[in-house]
């Protein structure tokens, strides 16, 4: 059987009290691509973050990379974040360290302290996203691509088995877009990692075509199913 990274049910997504999600029902298997996608202020991101811990989950239920979400606590939280990587549209990298120190300061706050391990997984996840030798930049010195690359890295470092990524394309244009889908897609394909991705750009989606969750009128709609559907009549 395989087996799901993502396994979502009878769960309810809220924004404070707001009610953004009802009934979310969803699996996610190893290795699968998938697309996020809907209007703006559908719920894409609340989604997202319930998912790596950062919105309890209060009612229903969703296991990922084998932790229970609901009932997760501050103190909780940080085992699952060791399991996923999270990439972000704005890069979230720290702007007063280079590259190395901003993979360093992840994985010193994920329990790393031995300095030639931390040194080796820096080196490796620079070179699975081509910025091999790049550690030395600063983040103001690179370009929008290359500093979504670093977010990447950053994603990779502790070999997650999910990445959960929001619109990591947003900020970009169409060819340096292309090029960071290529990375994520080949992250997919080689290393068997699951990807999340929420994005309003299709444009990628026609020219990558995959599996795609939909939030609309509260719901999240699944392609897989719209297909099952269509099978069956
Ligand atoms: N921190 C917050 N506090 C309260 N409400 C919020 C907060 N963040 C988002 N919301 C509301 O929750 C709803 C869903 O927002 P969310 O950001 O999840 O949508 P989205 O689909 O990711 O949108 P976008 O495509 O613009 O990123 C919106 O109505 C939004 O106004």
């Amino acid at each position: 059987m395989a087996e799901s990274v993502i396994s979502i049910s009878n769960a309810n997504i809220y924004q404070g009290n707001n009610l953004i999600l009802q009934d979310v029902n969803f699996k996610i298997e190893k290795g699968e691509f998938v697309y996020l996608v809907g209007k703006t202020g559908t719920g894409k991101s609340s989604l997202l973050k319930t998912l790596y811990g950062e919105i309890p989950l209060k009612e229903g239920d969703a296991t990922v990379v084998g932790t229970e979400i609901r009932g997760l606590n501050w103190k909780t939280v940080p085992f699952l974040r060791r399991k996923l990587g999270v990439v972000f549209q704005d890069f979230h990298l720290l702007t007063d360290r280079n590259v190395y120190e901003n993979l360093r300061f992840v994985l010193r706050a994920t329990g790393w302290k031995e300095k030639h391990l931390i040194d080796e997984k820096i080196h490796d996840s620079l070179e699975k996203v081509g910025l091999k030798g790049k550690g030395f930049k600063m983040p103001y010195e690179m370009s929008g691509g290359e500093q979504q690359r670093v977010d990447i890295a950053r994603a990779l470092l502790n070999s997650p088995k999910l990445i959960l990524a929001d619109e990591p394309t947003g900020n970009l244009d169409p060819e340096t877009s292309n090029g960071i889908m290529q990375l994520l897609l080949s992250i997919s394909k080689d290393l068997g990692t699951t990807v999340l991705m929420a994005t309003h750009d299709y444009v990628v989606i026609n020219r990558y075509p995959s599996r795609i969750l939909k939030t609309e009128l509260g719901k999240v709609l699944d392609s897989d199913m719209v297909l099952a559907a269509n099978k069956s009549e």
